[in-house]
């Protein structure tokens, strides 16, 4: 280090240490502010009624009261807002003292005599005079320099226009628990040095934020405000999911009084994906956004009717069950029901609903009809048939919840609500006694007290009856969607909706029929039915919109359909989507050959903006290079970080490759890798692998019900592999028999890149012919 440098250290670390006794200063004058607000709240609960006054003797007094009690409330919620308030700013303090900042621009704007000093962190922090900044926060305007500039001239936009000018130096700075460990001024890049650092650590079972290395594509597309929908392609290990949580981040910090977290949803591919990533936001000082799979989304407002099959079910199917003689007709109806050809089916079958053939269910009471589902169609069928079916069932529902109220009137008399009188409780007698005498229903000279009485508790127990009933009712209960469904797959409606649309039906129709009419009479739903049936439910029912969320995110989009796109867009309606994935990752059966939720016709073009990520981060150049050979087509970049090549160990049967499991684990954990994947092709093998390998200790078997995982050993299957990354991955077994086929191309290429350091791929017998296609200089084989 030379002298001038280390003058500049010096400096550094003295304005470190000033910025440090600042924030202490700060942390300590919002905790006593705090306390004082903790203790007005305390008093405000304790004394709430004391400062109201209440008299509701006449209307304008009680129109006092109930205005002193609002006040009150207020004042509550406005002293709870504050302390609620001071909570976050305490948590960002905390999140600021260990490491305040991370980058620094000098930027000198044109046309101004001076340059201007930029510290970037995690959050903003003013001087005491509140005047200057002393760290902007990493989502501020100007911060964008830092992401998509190296010194030279340079612009950003803010929302008064562009301010352009020279950036004279970027520096970089390592602070760990207050300590300044490292600096350096940056050229081209954010950093390799500091990203190679980063990404040479061991993986954790918790994802990072990635704020002070983002890369310039990545700053694009967290920034991006303008289009309603982007679309991400990005290979394995772009950080797709680090920009997407980023990115959420940002928005909450540009939108801060428009959008909170809980008006962000994200769907995610697995449970364990979510517990993987909830540290990021709060890392960075924010609320997490809502975070659910599809599946359970959808399977939420199908509700009870059925038993809705998982994609996992699904997959594990196609993979396994190939002994099936339903099979081939399984996997025509999975890509047929993914279809718009399908959406055409049922778009034209509601159409012909609306002439004929509505079903509904009759409304029964102990065994007894009280109205019949034909009476409902003739009524429905009477309507005005102009008027939608949506609308003309809403009539339905006002009519039946009529009718019901009358029958209920009527059947206060029968001998069976007589009967459950004699049966009711004590407490019911004296409840309905004071009720009435609450309501001065007794007089001193009534003689028909007793008729009354017995007619209140009559009102009682048919009350009791017809509330479940009427709930139902406004629930839609009383339509037959469930038969309406099963009906599609009835020959002749099927016919005549097929030569109606021209459609081409998928060969196998006959037994897909047979197959899905099985399912649903035993109230299953196979995956592939969900978005269809959904669908097809909510655009007879009306759809139940969500409207409290304002942007959606959708990670490994290229496992959704567009018939998903379809269902999403009805029930997200004027919300932002950002929808990232990878097709090479592509591994449902239904996005083989067929347009997924990364297609970009999908969306309107003057609302969409397409990102592409080609550089990988997560993996060395060498498992970069090895698994991108996999691929038809190469659509990937290694990010320069060099390890050891991947091996390939040919085994003669599983007796032996336990053995070399065994052999593998002890000298990956010796090199001190914390988070190493046996990854199998399914839940049976990874079931298997487990029976053999449990003895160990740190040994996890994960299946889709497991909600987190620790460091240590994991076996899982490929698919719930997704998303997530470990420090080795030993692959249990590539032969030809597991991969194959053209379709297990993507799931063999999805699981070797999870690997960040090292990958070991064991294979009983013949090798996959994807693998035998990669260079043999690319790989060891022992
Ligand atoms: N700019 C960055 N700085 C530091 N680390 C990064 C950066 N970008 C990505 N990474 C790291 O690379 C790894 C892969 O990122 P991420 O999981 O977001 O990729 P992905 O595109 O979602 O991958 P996949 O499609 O394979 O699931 C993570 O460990 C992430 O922290």
């Amino acid at each position: 280090m030379n002298k001038s440098e280390s003058i500049e250290l010096r400096a550094e670390k003295d304005r470190l240490a000033e910025i440090i006794s600042l924030i202490e200063k700060r942390f300590a004058s919002v905790k006593e502010s705090q306390g004082g607000v903790r203790q007005d709240v305390t008093e405000i609960r304790q004394t709430f009624w004391d400062d109201v006054t209440v008299n509701i003797d006449n209307t304008e007094d009680a129109v006092e009261t109930l205005a002193s009690i609002r006040q009150q409330a207020e004042l509550l919620s406005e002293r709870e807002r504050a302390h609620g308030h001071m909570n976050r700013q305490l948590k960002t303090l905390s999140l600021l003292k260990d490491s305040p900042y991370f980058g620094r621009v000098d930027f000198h704007e044109d046309g101004e005599p001076t340059s201007d000093i930029i510290y970037l962190g995690i959050s903003s922090l003013m001087d005491d005079a509140q005047e200057n900044f002393l760290i902007y926060d990493w989502r501020a305007p100007i911060s964008s320099i830092y992401y998509d500039y190296s010194p030279g001239p340079a612009q950003y936009e803010t929302p008064g226009g562009v301010i352009t000018g020279e950036m004279e130096r970027k520096r970089q700075y390592i602070i760990k628990s207050g300590q300044l460990k490292s600096m350096f001024d940056t050229g081209i890049t954010i950093g390799d040095e500091i990203l190679k650092e980063v990404l040479g650590q061991n993986a954790d079972n918790q994802m990072k934020n990635i704020v002070a290395t983002i890369q310039k594509e990545q700053n694009t597309l967290i920034r991006n405000d303008k289009n309603r929908y982007l679309v991400v392609q990005g290979a394995a290990g772009s950080g797709k999911t680090s920009a997407a949580l980023q990115r959420v981040a940002y928005l909450l910090y540009r939108h801060v009084h428009e959008i909170k977290a809980d008006n962000i949803l994200l769907f995610s591919p697995n449970p364990l994906f979510s517990s993987y990533t909830a540290t990021v936001l709060p890392s960075l000082g924010e609320d997490n956004m809502q975070q659910v799979t599809f599946f359970d989304y959808m399977a939420k407002l199908i509700g009870e009717d059925y038993k809705v099959s998982d994609p996992f079910e699904q997959m594990e199917y196609v993979l396994r069950g190939k002994e099936d003689e339903l099979y081939e007709a399984r996997i025509e109806a999975i890509r047929f029901k993914n279809s718009l050809e399908y959406k055409g089916l049922i778009d034209r079958y509601i159409q012909s609903l609306s002439k004929e053939g509505l079903q509904f269910k009759n409304i029964v009471l102990r065994q007894k009809t009280l109205i019949s589902s034909a009476e409902m169609a003739n009524y429905f069928y009477s309507l005005d048939p102009s008027l939608s079916i949506q609308s003309r069932l809403q009539s339905v529902k006002e009519w039946l919840l009529k009718e019901l109220y009358r029958i209920e009137k009527i059947e206060r008399k029968a001998e069976w609500v007589e009967e459950e009188i004699e049966l009711l409780d004590t407490k019911d007698y004296i409840g309905t006694y004071r009720s009435m005498r609450k309501r001065k229903s007794y007089t001193e000279d009534t003689f028909d007290d007793f008729d009354r009485e017995k007619n209140e508790l009559a009102k009682k127990v048919t009350h009791k009856y017809f509330k479940p009933i009427r709930i139902a009712i406004k629930q839609h209960r009383f339509l037959h969607v469930k038969k309406m469904y099963k009906d599609l797959f009835q020959n002749n409606i099927t016919d005549r909706l097929r030569i109606e649309g021209d459609t081409t039906l998928p060969k196998r129709w006959e037994e897909i029929g047979k197959l899905t009419r099985r399912e649903i009479s035993q109230n299953r739903l196979p995956y592939e039915d969900a978005a269809p049936y959904l669908y097809f439910k909510e655009e007879l029912e009306g759809t139940r919109s969500n409207r409290t969320i304002r942007h959606l995110f959708i990670d490994e989009a290229q496992d959704y359909s567009a018939f998903h796109l379809e269902v999403i867009q009805r029930l997200f309606p004027n919300c932002r989507m950002t929808i990232l994935g990878d097709m090479n990752q592509a591994i449902y059966t239904h996005s083989y050959g067929a347009p997924t939720l990364l297609s970009p016709e999908l969306y309107p073009a003057d609302e969409t903006e397409k990102i592409i990520l080609l550089k990988s981060y997560r993996s060395t150049r060498q498992i970069i290079d090895f698994s991108s050979k996999i691929l038809s087509q190469v659509q990937i970049e290694p990010f320069n970080r060099n390890g050891a090549l991947p091996v390939l160990y040919k085994q003669e049967d599983e007796y032996a490759s336990f053995r070399l499991i065994n052999q593998l684990l002890e000298h990956l954990q010796n090199g001190g890798h914390q988070t190493i994947a046996i990854i199998c092709k399914t839940q049976n093998e990874a079931d298997a692998a487990y029976e053999q390998l449990k003895v160990k200790d740190d040994v996890q078997l994960m299946d889709k019900s497991i909600y987190r995982f620790t460091k240590g050993i994991l076996i899982l299957p490929a698919y719930l592999a997704k998303g997530i990354e470990f420090d080795a991955v030993i692959l249990f077994d590539a032969s030809k028999e597991k991969y194959g086929h053209e379709h297990e191309r993507n799931l063999l290429y999805t699981a070797c890149t999870r690997a960040m350091h090292e990958l070991h791929i064991l294979t009983c017998g013949e090798a996959s012919p994807f693998l035998k296609a990669i260079p043999t200089d690319l790989y060891e084989i022992k």
